[in-house]
Order: C-alpha cells, then structure tokens, then sequence
C-alpha cells in the first residue's frame, strides 16, 4: 500500500530519503507480483496454506480497524465467519432453499446468493449486536463480545436445518465466468485478490476525511463529537465492517472447504483472530497479514512437534500462543508490523510529494461570520450540582461577535464546569445555553460544532502518531460531505484535496507550517495547543472556546498567540477563554468575568475587573500566588 507522507507521518521520518530505494507502493506491487508469478509452481500444500492465511488476513484485517485503529475488542468475530460459512452452505445444499428459490436461480448462482445471504445477514445482525453493545464502556464490551460470541456458536451447532454438529457436507465450489474454482490453487488467486481488494479499500478509508474520524475513535468521544463526528455511527459502522469482511472470508472459506460445522467459528478461534491482529500489528493493515501467516505457520509448526515432544495429543499450541502473547505484547506494544517497517524503512521509503501549489478544484462549505456585536453564545442561570456539591451557581454570560470574553478564577472556581455546559460535554442541572439564537439542552457536541463552535481542550487531545495537518484536517470535518464508500473507492480525492489544502492554510496562518507533516505527538505542550487553536479554526467557527491556550508556551509563542487571537476578533469571532496566565488575559480580553465557588463575583473590562476589591480578595484569599503576583 501506498503511504503518501501526509498518511503515514511516521514512515515519513523513518529515513533518510537518500537511502531510499523503492517506495511503499512499489514494494507492495512486486511482492503481489512475485506471489502471483509464484502461485502456479507451488508444492499443493504451501498454497492450501497461502489460502488459509489470506482467509485468516481478512478477518484480522477487520479486527485492526476494529481494535487498532477504533480502539474496540472483539473476541466474536469468528461468529461472523460462521454466519457467512453456514449461509452459502445452506443455500447451496438445502431442499427447502431450493424450494423456496424455485428453480429462479441456476446452481452456478447458488454461491453468489449465498454470499448476498450472508452479507446481508451478517450486515443486519452486526448493526443490531453493535448498536446494542457498542454503548459499553471499558472491559464490557470484550466481555459482551464473547457472549454473542458463544451464543451464536452454540446456535450454528444446536440448529438441526444447519446439520447440528455434524454440520453441512456437499457445498460446491465457486464458478466464475464457467471456471470451476474448486481446488486451492484456484480458489487461493480469489481468496487472495479480494484480501488485497479489501486492503486497499481499508487503507483508502483511513487516508480520507471518514478516516480521520475513526482514528479519533480510539481517543475518546470528547474529542471526536466536538470536531461534529458522530462517534456512535461511526462506531457501529466500523463493527459492521469488521463483521461483513468476517462473512465474505467465511464464504470464501465454505467453499474452499466445501463443507462446514460449528467447530471453526468457536470462541478459541475468535481469540486466535484477535492474536493474529494484535501480534502483526493492531493499528496497521499490513499487520493483519503479518500476525495471519506468523500465527497460521507456528500453529502448523506446533501442532506437528509439539504433541510428539511431550508424548501426548492436546491442543498444546494455545499455551505457546499466550507466551507468544505475553512476549509482543511486553517488547513490541504495538505489535510487529511496525518494527518491521522502521527496519525496511532504510530501503523503503514514500516519495516525498510538494503540497499543491494550485487551488483545490472543490470548495469545501463556507460559514459566513455574523454581524460585529451579534449575540453567538448565551447562558442564562446557569448552574451545575455534582451531588451535593454546586459547582457552578446561575452564571449567566455572553458572547459577543468579535470580543474575547475570558473566564478567570482559582483552582476549582468551577470554569472547566462552565466550559463543559456551554460545549455540549455536560448538561445545565438547571438555566439555559444557547448557540447561534438556539437553545442547546440534551444536545450533544457536535451539534455544537455544526452550529460553529470550535474548541481546544485544557489536556491536549490529538491523534498523536498522525501529522500535525492530518490533526488540523478533522477539524474540517463537518464542511465535507464524501463518506466510507466513496473513500474506499477513492472518489473523494478532489474534497481530501480541498480539506487538506484548507488545513495547510490554518496551520500556516497559526505559524506552524514548518510541522504540518510532523507528527504532532513530537510537538512541545505549546506547540501542540497551538495545533489543537488551528483544528478549530478548520472549522470555520464563530465562536472559538480556548482553555488554557497559553499554558506551556514560551514568551514569544504568546505573543504569536496573542497576535493570532487579536486577528480573529478582528475578523469578527467571539473568543471565550479560560486562562490562569493574567499578564496574558489582562493584554488581550476585552471582558472578563471572574468566578469564586462556582459564582461569579465580578465582570468587566480587564481595568475595572482588576480595582475590584473581591477579585483581588479571591486571590488573595486562594492558593494561587503565581495569579496574586500576575493579578498586581
Ligand atoms: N464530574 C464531577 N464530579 C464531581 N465534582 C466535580 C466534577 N467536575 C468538577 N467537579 C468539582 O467542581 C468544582 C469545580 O471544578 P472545575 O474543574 O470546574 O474548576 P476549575 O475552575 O476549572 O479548576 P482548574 O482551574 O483547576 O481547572 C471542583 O470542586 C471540582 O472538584
């Protein structure tokens, strides 16, 4: 696969481009080529093995974008396997299948309606499991996972019009185009070409705007949900996904086997699957191939001495995959794939590409800026009790087209509280917030953000194995439209294009056009706040919410800020922000409103806020010296 620098920052830094030798996508191309060549003059067994690690690779390659890259366990996936295995099977064998298709479809077709079979009823099932599950937080979710795991184990082998235990014998093999598919060798060049479909297809999605958004997953919802992802859609997406890549290779599998039973769709297989994505490499693609041929080969290797070693029959190769485990997961936590590619990364290395000089032939959604002096952002009483403790009590504040407003006061004043009412993260206990004239109760962040909120966080939240302009790009996300199919077929070039070139602007306007394809975890602290401010304005907001943007930034990185800021006021934004940096506040807000206990006790302009004797009288009074000092 092809990693252009913006896609795979870290590949990008791996080497000197000089040594270089070929690049990713080539590399990829003669190996597909060699094995292609190859696959003709193969011993029988070695392609019956081939195929069984391009079936076990599809199913993993679903568990990396599943668990590497969204950040969910799932230990059922070989139930998935099983609903594609069974519904072809079925399909093709059963009389009352035959009945009730009536003769319409010519047994040629049979595997094909058995694959729509499968997909559709993988498809419907995976959205009802994921829409259900998907809500658990932590380790329920794996523990659910192995429950529908179980239960659709025990189904496939308890239903007597699948066979029982005994399963489905007869299932024909495969005919294309009035070729029978019907050996290994046959059957491996499809198994094999829609592995390699499905790799591209994944690899197109992560490189794309849809991407972005998963990626941001594994994070969190905070993050996600304010850059305007849906994180529940896009979570119970990816599971169906995972699923139905499961039910193609359990078709291909049915096929290759030509019959089936329960046995190979139990839990231990389930869990063999995850090893296979999480020892190749649980963020990455080609990770999936690898831990598939590494745990396929061992388990043939084991199987064949382990038993004569110890003098008994036993599945003794799941003990040495747990150690295997053990052992990865201790020494390559983000298991092999990526050793692998710092090592080839001396000969293997991505072309550097020039950002586009042109203008991007799509217009990504503009947000026209209200008035100087228009209302954006209203909360009126507004309080929040956590139990018995009120943490804030009737703040009522606005926000003003083209002001910043700051928000001061001691440690545990209550303005992370606030802030989290007035970005949809938590709920008034009672008072109203209201965005752009509408009133935000029960909504949820991102729509927040599609009415033009834009945010950073007080702990930096970035993807931070991703460039700093792949990072400014999902800000963007709600100004383009392109979504999965689209960019897996890579139909979105002209609107990742438009995105990427809006994320360069920012990133440029907020000064950091030396990093845009750094990645962004390499920043310092204030640099990495500054990319978050860049995110944001990706967005195109007009309300800007910034907590703590200064802390950890150098003098002169705060004045740049403050330089920044004054520019988007003057451009007509409302800023809102939280800041324990007085100096920096007192130079820049044109309105501050102090909060004690979770009240506020004063507002005014930075003068008048600081003769207030009750302001001095907070800190004073608090344990904040460093603000004392500032606050003089
Ligand atoms: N989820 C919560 N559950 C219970 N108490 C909370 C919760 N969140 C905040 N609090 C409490 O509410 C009060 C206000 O906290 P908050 O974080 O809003 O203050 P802050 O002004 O942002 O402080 P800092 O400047 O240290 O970030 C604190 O006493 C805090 O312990």
């Amino acid at each position: 696969m092809n990693h252009t620098p913006s896609s795979n920052p870290a590949a990008a830094t791996a080497a000197p481009a000089g040594r270089a030798l070929v690049t990713p996508r080539q590399l990829t191309l003669a190996c597909v080529a060699a094995l292609a060549l190859a696959w003709g003059f193969l011993p029988e067994f070695t392609v019956s093995v081939l195929s069984n690690i391009g079936l076990y690779a599809l199913v993993a390659a679903g568990l990396v974008m599943l668990t590497g890259v969204g950040g969910m366990t799932s230990f059922g996936q070989a139930a998935f396997v099983g609903m594609g295995a069974y519904a072809t099977a079925w399909i093709c064998t059963s009389p009352t299948a035959a009945a009730w298709m009536g003769g319409a479809v010519s047994p040629a077709l049979l595997p094909w309606a058995g694959l729509l079979l499968g997909l559709v009823f993988t498809f419907a099932l995976a959205w009802a499991l994921g829409a259900v599950t998907l809500k658990l937080q932590g380790h329920y979710l794996p523990l659910c996972t192995i429950a529908w795991g179980l239960s659709l184990y025990y189904l496939l082998g308890n239903m007597d019009f699948l066979g029982g235990q005994t399963g489905i014998t007869g299932v024909p093999p495969l005919v294309i185009a009035g070729y029978s598919l019907a050996t290994p060798r046959a059957l491996g060049v499809v198994i094999w070409a829609v592995l390699l479909l499905a790799l591209w297809a994944m690899h197109n999605l992560l490189d794309s705007r849809e991407g972005r958004a998963i990626r941001a997953l594994k994070g969190g919802r905070l993050m996600a949900e304010s850059m305007g992802v849906d994180t529940a859609r896009h979570r119970v997406k990816l599971f169906v996904l995972a699923a139905l890549l499961a039910a193609v290779s359990g078709w291909l599998y049915a096929h290759l086997q030509r019959f089936v039973n329960p046995t190979p769709f139990n839990l231990n297989i389930g869990i063999e699957l995850l090893f296979m994505a999480v020892v190749g490499g649980a963020g990455h693609l080609w990770g999936a191939v690898l831990g598939a041929a590494l745990i396929t080969l061992l388990k043939e290797k084991l199987q064949d001495v382990l038993p004569s070693l110890l003098g008994s029959s036993g599945n003794f190769e799941v003990i040495v995959f747990g150690l295997l485990m053990l052992f990865v997961l201790q020494r390559f936590a983000d298991g092999l794939w990526p050793t692998l590619a710092r090592i080839a990364g001396r000969w293997v290395h991505p072309r550097a590409t020039a950002a586009a000089a042109t203008a991007p032939a799509v217009q990504l959604a503009h947000r026209n800026l209200p008035a100087r002096g228009e209302v954006l952002l209203q909360a009126t009483k507004v309080s929040k009790r956590f139990g018995g403790l009120v943490a804030n009590n009737d703040i009522s504040m606005t926000l003003k087209a083209g002001e910043i407003h700051a928000l001061i006061g001691p440690n545990g004043a209550g303005k992370s509280t606030f802030f989290n009412m007035v970005s949809g993260v938590d709920d008034p206990s009672s008072g109203e917030v209201l965005l752009a004239g509408q009133a935000m109760t029960a909504k949820p962040s991102r729509v927040f953000a599609a009415l033009g909120l834009g945010r950073t966080f007080q702990h930096v939240r970035l993807l931070g194995q991703r460039s700093v302009v792949e990072n400014v790009a999902l800000g963007a996300h709600l100004r383009a439209r392109r979504g999965w199919i689209a960019a897996m077929l890579r139909l979105d070039r002209a609107e990742e294009a438009a995105l990427m070139a809006e994320a360069r602007r920012q990133i440029e306007r907020c000064g950091l056009g030396a990093h845009a394809d750094t990645p962004a975890a390499s920043l310092s602290l204030g640099q990495q706040r500054v990319v978050e401010i860049a995110r944001a304005l990706a967005g195109q907001p007009s309300v800007l919410l910034l907590d703590e943007p200064a802390a950890g930034l150098r003098h002169l990185e705060k004045r740049a800020l403050s330089v920044l800021l004054d520019q988007l006021r003057a451009e007509g934004l409302g800023i809102l922000v939280v800041e324990h940096d007085m100096e920096f506040v007192m130079n820049l807000a044109d309105r501050i409103t102090v909060l004690e206990f979770g009240t506020v006790i004063a507002t005014g302009t930075p003068a008048e806020v600081q003769a207030n004797p009750r302001v001095l009288e907070a800190y004073l009074g608090g344990a904040d010296d460093e603000l004392l000092e500032d606050a003089r």
